[in-house]
């Protein structure tokens, strides 16, 4: 057994005796270079509500908290995470396998936009393509030493999103909501799939919450009052985080420096997750 075993094969590809394998299941190895302690899935009912700000800010959090952090970027036909990290160098290989590229701050990152010659270019790729992608990421990046592994997964809950929570061993997923949606509909959809696949939640981050006022302070509920509270009760969820709209927050993911944002908001998420 390995020094380092967390016990969870699914995560680990020593091939030591006290492994244990479901052969049924469709989980990929990762590759047999990466150890990767703990894999969390950041989902949304829907695109726009700030899935990839969230993973990114999680990313940010942890690696201020002193971990070894690295971002999945599985929404391959709307990749930001790099963008929003300003990450403009491709990837590259060592003979053995793909390496992420590192953030300015060590952030650990694999997109499709990281490997694509002009990242303008259009993903127009069938679902079977795009998830074969995502499950490359997972076997052929080499994941050196990563304590928390955020996948930014893609939206919905269809053929990718299934294939995704399928062949990589997700060990909890976030839900990013909004107040505009219908949360307890979107929420609730969110959770029975968690359930289906037997994926553990950690929480809810409600985004683009409130507006603070920079000359009162006072907080103005643009999108209305949300639902949020009652739901997280309703189905004893946690809420990790109340997000602002926040200029700063937008001009910030699109100048590529998501790393100087404010993580305050996120205060107990070490203990969380
Ligand atoms: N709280 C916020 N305040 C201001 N701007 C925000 C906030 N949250 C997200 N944005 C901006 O909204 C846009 C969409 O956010 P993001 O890309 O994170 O959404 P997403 O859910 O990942 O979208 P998609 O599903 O299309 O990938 C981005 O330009 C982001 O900077």
């Amino acid at each position: 057994m390995s020094e380092n075993c967390n016990s969870n094969c699914s995560s680990c590809s020593q091939e030591c005796e006290s492994r244990k394998e479901d052969k049924t299941d469709f989980m990929e190895k990762p590759h047999k270079m990466s150890n990767v302690k703990k894999v969390i899935g950041v989902v949304s009912g829907k695109g726009g509500v700030g899935k990839s700000l969230v993973t990114s800010m999680l990313a940010v959090t942890m690696q201020r908290r002193g971990h070894r952090v690295g971002i999945l970027d599985a929404d391959i036909t709307g990749p930001s995470i790099p963008k929003s990290f300003g990450i403009t160098e491709k990837a590259k290989g060592n003979g053995y396998g793909i390496l992420p590229c590192k953030s300015k701050t060590g952030v650990e990152i694999m997109s499709i936009n990281l490997l694509l010659e002009d990242d303008t270019d259009p993903v127009v790729w069938r679902g079977p393509v795009i998830a074969g992608t995502v499950k490359q990421f997972w076997t052929e990046v080499i994941w050196n030493d990563i304590d928390y592994l955020f996948v930014d997964m893609p939206p919905g809950t269809g053929d990718v999103p299934l294939t995704v929570f399928q062949s990589i061993p997700i060990d909890g997923i976030v839900i990013v909501t909004s107040p505009q949606e219908l949360v307890s509909m979107i929420v609730e959809k969110a959770v029975k799939m968690a359930e289906m696949m037997n994926i553990p939640i950690i929480g809810i981050v409600e985004n683009m919450s409130y507006f603070k006022c920079p000359d009162c302070n006072k907080e103005y509920k643009i999108f209305g009052d949300s639902n949020i509270d009652n739901v997280a009760k309703s189905h004893n969820l946690k809420i990790i985080a109340k997000l602002p709209i926040d200029p700063k927050i937008a001009a910030s993911c699109d100048r590529g420096m998501v790393e100087l944002l404010d993580d305050s908001l996120f205060g107990n998420i070490a203990e969380i997750l």
